[in-house]
């Protein structure tokens, strides 16, 4: 099949591990996220996540969005991107998020948003 398909398990550059579900029929989503990063040393670090994608019936390498509520912090990222599929149809999710930290007060908001690219490729 052309589509690059979100449902399945991926993997992204720092190690990370998510798992997202079927897509239902209004592109919407659920998964758990099992992050590499060392942020805290607490052993829990599978957080939920939830986001929606463009309908493939019409689209072939649609775009999407997810939010994750990392269960270990006060923190919380949002992904942004595409699912791509190359000639030999291999999938990638190429994206860009943003890391919101909790801070003390609004004098610190000005630092507590994180931006960076994550690129996702398909485990098994
Ligand atoms: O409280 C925190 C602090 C750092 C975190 N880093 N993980 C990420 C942040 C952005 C993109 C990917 C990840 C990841 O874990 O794969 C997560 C929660």
């Amino acid at each position: 099949a052309r589509k690059c398909v979100l449902s399945g398990l991926w993997k992204n550059e720092l190690g990370s591990n998510m798992t997202i579900s079927a897509v239902n029929t209004d592109g919407g989503f659920t998964g758990l996220y099992h992050t590499a990063v060392t942020a805290t040393d607490k052993h829990i670090r599978v957080s939920p996540l939830k986001g929606s994608q463009k309908p493939t019936n019409q689209r072939k390498q649609p775009t999407f969005g997810f939010t994750v509520s990392w269960t270990f912090s006060n923190s919380m990222t949002v992904f942004v991107g595409q699912c791509f599929m190359d000639d030999k149809g291999k999938e990638t999710l190429k994206t860009m998020w943003l890391l919101r930290e909790e801070v003390s007060s609004p004098g610190a908001d000005w630092k507590a948003t994180r931006v960076g690219t994550n690129i996702f490729t398909r485990i098994k």
